[in-house]
C-alpha cells in the first residue's frame, strides 16, 4: 500500500463522482477517526477543542470578519489570503490584535483556516458559508449557542434529578424550560435573534436534506385534485397547506415542479406569528400565502387536498401529535384530502448519525422524538388516521408517510 498519510491527503471533494459517493467517504473518514484516535484524542476533541472552536466561529461572525472576508474572496485570488492586519480591519469594533489572533491559530490548526504564512490565512469552505449570508451556516452556529449547547450541558444532570425517566410530558417535566423559564417555542416567539437563529438552522437543515419531492411522486396529489377555476374566476379548492412550515421552501419544490398546472390562492405556508412576520427569510414566489396560525386552534384552511407535517409531530409528545392531527382531521374532506408526514421512521436497526442526533437534541430542546414504523401506525391509528403507504429514498433520512381518514365518512 502506498504511503497511508499520502493516499489520505491526495483525498478531496474531487474524487467523488457525485455527492452520494462524498457522502459515503464521510462517514468512512469518522470510522477511520474512530479507529485509529486514543480515547484521550476523542474526548479531548469533543469537550476542549470544539468548545474554543464554536466560541471562534462566532466570535469572527459578530465581529464582522467572516461577511467582508467572503466578499474579498469573491473578488478574486488576491482577496483571498488575508493578514492579522488586514483582518483586524476588516472588524467592526477595536479587538486587541493578539486575542483575535489565538482563534485564527486554534481555527487554523482544526482547518477551518488554511495557514499559508505567519499571520496569514486562506477561507476554506466553511469559513466562506460563514460568510455568505445566503447558506444560514452561520445561524447553525448561533441555533447551537442559543438551544443545543446550553441544553446538552445541563441534560445528563436534569434526567438524574428525574429519576431515569424520558422526558415525554412536557407540563411535568422539561429540559429546556428549566433552563429558560419557558417551552422552546415560547421562548423564540419571546426572542427574537434566539427564535431566527432556530428558523435560520431549520433552513440550512432543509437544504442539506432531501427534498421532500424527491421522495415522492407529486402526481400523486395533483391527479385527482380539484383545480379548476370557477366559471366567476374565484380561487379553487386548496391544494396544499404546509402547517408548521417555517421557510416555506416545502411548498416552493412543490410548486417548482407543477409551475404551470398550480393555481394563485392554493398554497399555504402556517406557522405562529414571529416566525410568518420576522424569523422566515426566504423569499416565496407570490402563490404562496403565509399565515400566522397556532395548530393547537381549528384549521382555518377547510377541504385542502392535501395537509403536510415536515419535522413537525417529531417535535411534541404523543398527547400533543394527537392534538395536532385532531385540528387537520377536522379540517380534512373525507375521500379527497391527505395527511402528508415527511420524517424519519427510524429503522429497527442501523439508524444514520443524522437520526440519532435529531431523535436526542429533541429530547434536549422540545421532549420530542424520533418514531419507529409501528409507533407511527398506533399514534396515527389513535388519531382516526390510517397509513396508505410510506415512501423512502435509500439517500433520504426522511420518508413520506402518506395518510387519510380512517373512515371515508
Ligand atoms: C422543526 S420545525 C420544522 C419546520 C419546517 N417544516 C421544516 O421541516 O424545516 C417546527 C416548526 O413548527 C412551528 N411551530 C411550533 N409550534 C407551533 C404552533 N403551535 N403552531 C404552528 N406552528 C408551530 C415552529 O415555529 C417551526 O417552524
Amino acid at each position: 500500500m502506498a504511503n497511508p498519510i499520502e493516499l489520505i491527503d491526495s483525498i478531496g471533494v474531487d474524487s467523488f463522482k457525485d455527492d452520494t459517493e462524498r457522502y459515503a467517504a464521510k462517514e468512512a473518514a469518522r470510522r477511520l477517526l474512530a479507529r485509529i484516535e486514543t480515547p484521550f484524542e476523542r474526548i479531548w476533541a469533543l469537550a476542549f477543542e470544539n468548545p474554543v472552536l464554536i466560541a471562534g466561529l462566532q466570535l469572527c461572525q459578530d465581529l464582522g470578519i467572516w461577511a467582508k472576508w467572503t466578499a474579498a474572496a469573491g473578488e478574486g485570488d488576491e482577496g483571498k489570503t488575508q493578514t492579522l492586519e488586514t483582518l483586524l480591519g476588516f472588524c467592526n469594533t477595536t479587538v486587541e490584535p493578539n486575542l483575535l489572533y489565538r482563534f485564527l491559530n486554534h481555527m487554523a490548526a482544526l482547518n477551518v483556516l488554511e495557514e499559508v504564512g505567519p499571520n496569514t490565512w486562506k477561507p476554506t469552505p466553511l469559513s466562506l458559508a460563514m460568510g455568505d449570508g445566503v447558506s444560514y451556516i452561520d445561524q447553525g452556529v448561533r441555533c447551537g449557542l442559543d438551544h443545543t449547547i446550553p441544553c446538552g450541558v445541563n441534560l445528563a444532570k436534569f434526567l438524574k434529578e428525574n429519576g431515569y425517566r424520558e422526558p415525554l410530558d412536557k407540563d411535568k417535566f422539561e429540559n429546556y424550560r428549566e433552563l429558560f423559564g419557558d417551552d422552546f417555542f415560547g421562548f423564540c416567539q419571546k426572542n427574537p435573534g434566539a427564535g431566527g437563529s432556530f428558523i435560520g438552522l431549520m433552513t440550512a437543515l432543509r437544504n442539506h436534506k432531501m427534498v421532500w419531492t424527491e421522495v415522492y411522486d407529486t402526481r400523486r396529489l395533483l391527479d385527482g385534485a380539484d383545480l379548476d377555476i370557477n366559471a366567476d374566476g374565484q380561487a379553487p379548492a386548496p391544494l396544499f397547506v404546509d402547517v408548521g412550515g417555517a421557510h416555506g421552501l416545502d411548498t416552493q419544490h412543490l410548486l417548482a415542479r407543477h409551475l404551470s398546472e398550480i393555481p394563485a390562492n392554493t398554497l399555504f405556508v402556517e406557522d405562529l406569528p414571529e416566525v410568518v412576520s420576522t424569523h422566515a427569510q426566504e423569499q416565496l414566489d407570490p402563490r404562496i400565502q403565509r399565515i400566522a396560525y397556532d395548530f393547537f386552534t381549528p384549521q382555518p384552511i377547510i377541504g385542502s387536498r392535501v395537509y403536510f407535517l415536515h419535522a413537525v409531530p417529531h417535535d411534541w409528545p404523543d398527547a400533543d401529535c394527537l392534538r395536532i392531527f385532531a385540528n387537520i382531521r377536522t379540517a380534512m374532506r373525507p375521500g379527497y384530502s391527505k395527511l402528508l408526514i415527511y420524517e424519519v421512521v427510524l429503522p429497527a436497526r442501523g439508524a444514520t448519525s443524522l437520526m440519532t442526533t435529531l431523535d436526542l437534541e429533541l429530547m434536549n430542546c422540545v421532549s420530542g422524538l424520533e418514531r419507529t414504523e409501528a409507533h407511527w401506525a398506533r399514534l396515527l391509528g389513535e388519531a382516526g388516521l390510517k397509513i396508505v403507504e410510506i415512501f423512502r429514498h435509500p439517500r433520504a433520512v426522511e420518508s413520506v408517510i402518506e395518510t387519510e381518514l380512517a373512515e371515508a365518512n
